[in-house]
C-alpha cells in the first residue's frame, strides 16, 4: 500500500467571494492548472482529434477508461507496447476510470457481490469478473498518471436504503484499492459516493476522506437528476473535502455546470459531452448551443463563433461546417469536435483567469446572462 504522493497539489489562489481557487497539480507527465477540464479518450483515442489537435486546443489531461482498454486491446498488450502513453503517443497526463460505472452503463448481465462485478463484455458476451484489485492492476497496467478506486455508482432512482448499503461498500472497495496500489509516482483518487442524500453524502465522504488518498472525485452525479439535486450535492459537499486536495465531478458536464461546480470550489472535470454533441452537430458557442445542422446556416458565410478564436471560427463558414455535417463527411466530426473542445478548454482558462483576478462571482453573472441556448 502507498502513502499519498506528497506535494503535488497546492491552492495558488483562493478568489475570497465564493469558494472558486487556483491550483496547480504535479503529475509525472506534466504539471496541470486547475479548474480543469479532461477531454474523454475512452478507447485511447480522443474521438476525431489526434494528438496535435489536442496540444492545439490546449488540453492540459485526458481521460481514458479501464472498462474498454480491458475488454480491447488489453491492459497486458498496452503494457507490453509501453504503456497508453506510447500507445496513443499522448506525452501529457492521463487520468483513467475504474471501470465501475462503465460495467454498469454498458456491461450485460451485471451481477454485483462483495468480491466485485461479473459481467458479460458489451463486446462479444464473453464473461468477466472486474474486483477492485483487478481494476487497480489494469490501471497501473496502463500506467495512466492518476488512477481511480473502483466503486458503485448507484442509479439515481436507488432509494435510501440501497443508497447507504451501497456506500459502505464502496468503502471497503476503497480500502482495497489502496491496499492493492503500490505503483510509486501514480495518484489514486477515492471516489464520494450516497446519492442525493446530503446525510449518506456526508458519511461516504468522511469515510473515504479517512482512509486517505491523492485527490477526492464526487461520483454518482450526472446520472439523470435533476440540476437542482446536482447542485445540492456539490453545494453540501465542497466545504467538507480536504482543503488541499484536487476536487474531481466524475461526468460532469454542460458549460454552465463547469461554472457552477468552479464557483463552489471543484477543480477536475470530464465529460463526453463536447466530443458527443459535435459528432452530432450540436456547437457550443459564447451566445449558447447551436444546430449546425439548421436551415438557418445554409447560406451563412459568417464564422461559427465570431467570439472563438480557434483555428475553426477562424478559418470556416458556418455553411461549410452545415455542409459537410450534412453530408456525413469525416471532417465534420474533426472540425466541429476541434471547436467544442476548444470552447471548453478556453471556458476553463477564462474561469482560471477570473479566479486569479477575484472576479469569479461577476463572471459567474455574466455567463449566465451570454448563454441564450437558442438551439436553433
Ligand atoms: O460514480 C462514478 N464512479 C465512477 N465513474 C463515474 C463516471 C460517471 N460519468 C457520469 N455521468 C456521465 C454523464 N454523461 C453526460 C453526457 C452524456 C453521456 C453521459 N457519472 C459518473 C459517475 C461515476
Amino acid at each position: 500500500m502507498r502513502g499519498r504522493v506528497s506535494g503535488t497539489f497546492s491552492v495558488i489562489h483562493r478568489d475570497a467571494s465564493c469558494g472558486a481557487r487556483l491550483g496547480s497539480l504535479k503529475t509525472p507527465h506534466g504539471e496541470i492548472e486547475t479548474p480543469i477540464f479532461m477531454p474523454v479518450g475512452t478507447n485511447a483515442t480522443v474521438k476525431a482529434m489526434t494528438p496535435e489537435d489536442l496540444w492545439a486546443v490546449h488540453a492540459q489531461i485526458i481521460l481514458a477508461n479501464t472498462y474498454h482498454l480491458y475488454l480491447r486491446p488489453g491492459h497486458r498488450l498496452v503494457e507490453s507496447l509501453g504503456g497508453l502513453h506510447r500507445f496513443m503517443n499522448w506525452s501529457g497526463p492521463i487520468l483513467t476510470d475504474s471501470g465501475g460505472f462503465q460495467v454498469f452503463s454498458l456491461g450485460e448481465l451485471r451481477k454485483i457481490s462483495e468480491e466485485g462485478v461479473k459481467f458479460q463484455s458489451h463486446l462479444d458476451g464473453s464473461y468477466h469478473v472486474l474486483t477492485p484489485e483487478l481494476s487497480i492492476k489494469i490501471q497501473e497496467a496502463l500506467g495512466a498518471d492518476i488512477i481511480m478506486c473502483f466503486d458503485e455508482c448507484p442509479a439515481a432512482t436507488a432509494d435510501y436504503d440501497y443508497v447507504s448499503r451501497s456506500l459502505e461498500m464502496t468503502t471497503r472497495w476503497a480500502k482495497r484499492c489502496k491496499e492493492a496500489h503500490s505503483r510509486e509516482g501514480q495518484q489514486l483518487f477515492g471516489i464520494i459516493q450516497g446519492g442525493m442524500h446530503h446525510d449518506l453524502r456526508a458519511r461516504s465522504l468522511n469515510e473515504i476522506c479517512a482512509i486517505g488518498f491523492d485527490g477526492y472525485a464526487l461520483g454518482g452525479l450526472s446520472v439523470g437528476e435533476e440540476k437542482e439535486q446536482m447542485y445540492g450535492v456539490m453545494e453540501s459537499c465542497a466545504p467538507l473535502m480536504p482543503q488541499d486536495a484536487p476536487r474531481y465531478i466524475m461526468g460532469i458536464g454542460a458549460p454552465e455546470d463547469l461554472v457552477e461546480a468552479v464557483w463552489h470550489g471543484f477543480d477536475m472535470f470530464d465529460c463526453v459531452m463536447p466530443t458527443r454533441n459535435a459528432r452530432n452537430g450540436m456547437l457550443f458557442t459564447s451566445q449558447g448551443r447551436i444546430n449546425i445542422k439548421a436551415k438557418a446556416y445554409e447560406e451563412d458565410g459568417g464564422p461559427l463563433d465570431p467570439a472563438c478564436g480557434c483555428h475553426v471560427c477562424r478559418t470556416y463558414s458556418r455553411a461549410y461546417l452545415r455542409h459537410l455535417y450534412r453530408a456525413g463527411e469525416i471532417l465534420a466530426s474533426q472540425l466541429n469536435t476541434y471547436h467544442n473542445l476548444y470552447y471548453y478548454l478556453d471556458l476553463m482558462r477564462r474561469m482560471r483567469g477570473a479566479i486569479r483576478e477575484n472576479r469569479f462571482t461577476e463572471f459567474r453573472r455574466d455567463f449566465y446572462g451570454s448563454q441564450t441556448d437558442n438551439h436553433v
